[in-house]
């Protein structure tokens, strides 16, 4: 397979850029092995990406599907969502369609997170598809903890005219917006009417994403991720990366490993997890 070429993207980042036979296409940073565009077989923009986002640590860039690796949010010793969203990944192989990038530790990761990790991310556009893969084998000889997410922005016309089926009827979330309480939901839609940030843990594997005034259905499948995470922060004023008014335009819908976990993956494992987004 033919290597994929490196593009030049903003402030001297690098990105690879796939396409689908079918039209579709996906931009993907080597800088955090992060998708910031997934375009539809129509050319339609699918992912928020905000006009302030900052392509430079100490924050992932705002929007697209930021890695949350080895960690999810502030659950763990490590720096929220972990450090692979600031991490510089290389590409290991790809094609028109698919890229894989790949993180070993250096030297300063070993500080906060003193294993030996071998982490692949393949990114696949296809017709109205795009499928993300995460597999970390621990190469070190004591177990690895581990937590993640695919902290996916997804576009909206209005956070008013949008919910998300989370796939079960009444479920109960921990709110992180109040200490991480058990909340129960009434039905099993979520509307945004104020901040809404969320743990549902082991949600149903399919989660959708309906938009209202534009017909457009966002289907979000796990595999191998207990828990899904629901946020919209209903305000931008508190983020120095996103402009004003942005908050109106995105909600994301992260499939994780967060109340369930850190798990531990044992010496010589490989842990693997994918999502599956599909739009109709
Ligand atoms: O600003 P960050 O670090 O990218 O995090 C964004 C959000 O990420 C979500 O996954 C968390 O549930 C929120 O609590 C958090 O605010």
């Amino acid at each position: 397979m033919a290597a994929p070429k490196l593009v030049d993207g903003p402030e001297g980042q690098q990105k690879v850029v796939l396409k689908s036979s079918s039209g579709g296409s996906a931009e993907v940073f080597l800088h955090g092995a992060h998708v910031t565009s997934w375009k539809s077989n129509k050319g339609e923009e699918l992912f928020f990406l905000s006009k302030k986002a900052i392509y430079a640590p100490p924050k992932a860039i705002r929007g697209g599907i930021p890695l949350c690796f080895p960690q999810f949010g502030p659950l763990g010793k490590l720096q929220q969502h972990g450090f692979a969203r600031n991490s510089e990944f290389e590409v290991s192989r790809g094609s028109e369609d698919s890229v894989t990038m790949s993180l070993r530790p250096t030297t300063d990761l070993h500080r906060t997170y003193p294993h030996e990790f071998h982490l692949l991310v393949t990114v696949k556009v296809g017709s109205d598809s795009l499928t993300q893969t995460l597999e970390v084998k621990n190469e070190s000889s004591e177990a690895m903890p581990l937590g993640t997410a695919f902290h996916t922005y997804f576009l909206v016309s209005d956070v008013d005219n949008v919910y998300v089926d989370v796939g079960s009827d009444g479920p109960t979330y921990l709110d992180n917006t109040k200490g991480r309480a058990e909340t129960q939901l009434s039905g099993s839609k979520v509307k945004f009417q104020q901040e809404f940030d969320a743990i549902f843990q082991g949600a149903p594997d399919s989660l959708k994403l309906v938009d209202e005034k534009t017909g457009r259905t966002i289907t979000v499948k796990k595999e191998g991720l207990p828990d899904a995470v629901v946020w919209n922060p209903w305000g931008d004023k508190q983020f120095a990366d996103m402009a004003e008014g942005e908050y109106r335009t995105f909600v994301c819908v992260e499939p994780a490993l967060a109340a369930s976990g850190p798990i531990q993956v044992q010496p010589g494992e490989t842990w693997s997890c994918t999502q599956v987004l599909s739009v109709s």
